[in-house]
């Protein structure tokens, strides 16, 4: 089981969508027009087919205060902020580090994107690293850690995120 989490907005839904779209048969080509998304009230599972079947859970933001009920049986975390959101940071930063501190996930394996790299305003990697100080962050942490800059609008390193899921899920779901 993969986790799916990030502040409300961030892009998880449109997300799982582009996975979906890009791990189907058809879905080499054009991943086509972004689909619509709603705020996720709730819990939303999706398979995605990448070479064996990974189950994603996205938890809606506004499910944050319950997260941690579903932090058993994660093999591996999708972390995700929003690039193009400043005032957003602070509290993504929070979230990431109750998530990297939670014993549950101490083996899990992280990846955080930083979503809307389509957006004329984004924040790059290197800014919000030395924003929210990653780099210490993440040699405190327990977990492996991985990042990457996406677009789930565009489809942009959509592929690199699939990889990531392959390479994570190759022994283990
Ligand atoms: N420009 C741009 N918009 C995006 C991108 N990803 C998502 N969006 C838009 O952001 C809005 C929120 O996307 P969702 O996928 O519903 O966000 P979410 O993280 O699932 O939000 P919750 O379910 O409320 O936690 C939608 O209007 C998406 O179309 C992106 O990469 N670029
Ligand atoms: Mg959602």
């Amino acid at each position: 089981m993969c986790l799916l989490l990030g502040a409300t907005g961030v892009g998880k839904t449109l997300l799982v969508k582009r996975l979906q779209k890009l791990s189907s048969p058809d879905g080499a080509g054009d991943l086509g027009e972004p689909p619509p998304t709603r705020p996720t009230v709730g819990t939303n599972l999706t398979d995605i087919m990448a070479q064996r079947k990974i189950t994603i859970r996205e938890l809606g933001g506004c499910m944050g205060p319950i997260w941690s009920s579903y932090y058993g049986n994660c093999h591996s975390l999708l972390f995700m902020m929003d690039a193009s959101n400043p005032t957003q940071l602070s509290v993504s930063c929070v979230q990431l580090l109750g998530l990297l501190s939670a014993e549950q996930l101490a083996e899990a394996s992280v990846l955080i994107l930083f979503n809307k790299i389509d957006l004329p305003c984004y924040m790059t990697m290197e800014e919000i690293k030395s924003l929210i100080r990653l780099p210490d962050i993440i040699a405190c942490a327990k977990q492996n850690i991985t990042m990457a800059e996406i677009s789930a609008w565009k489809g942009t390193g959509l592929a690199g995120v699939l990889r990531w899921l392959q390479d994570t899920h190759r022994t283990n779901d």
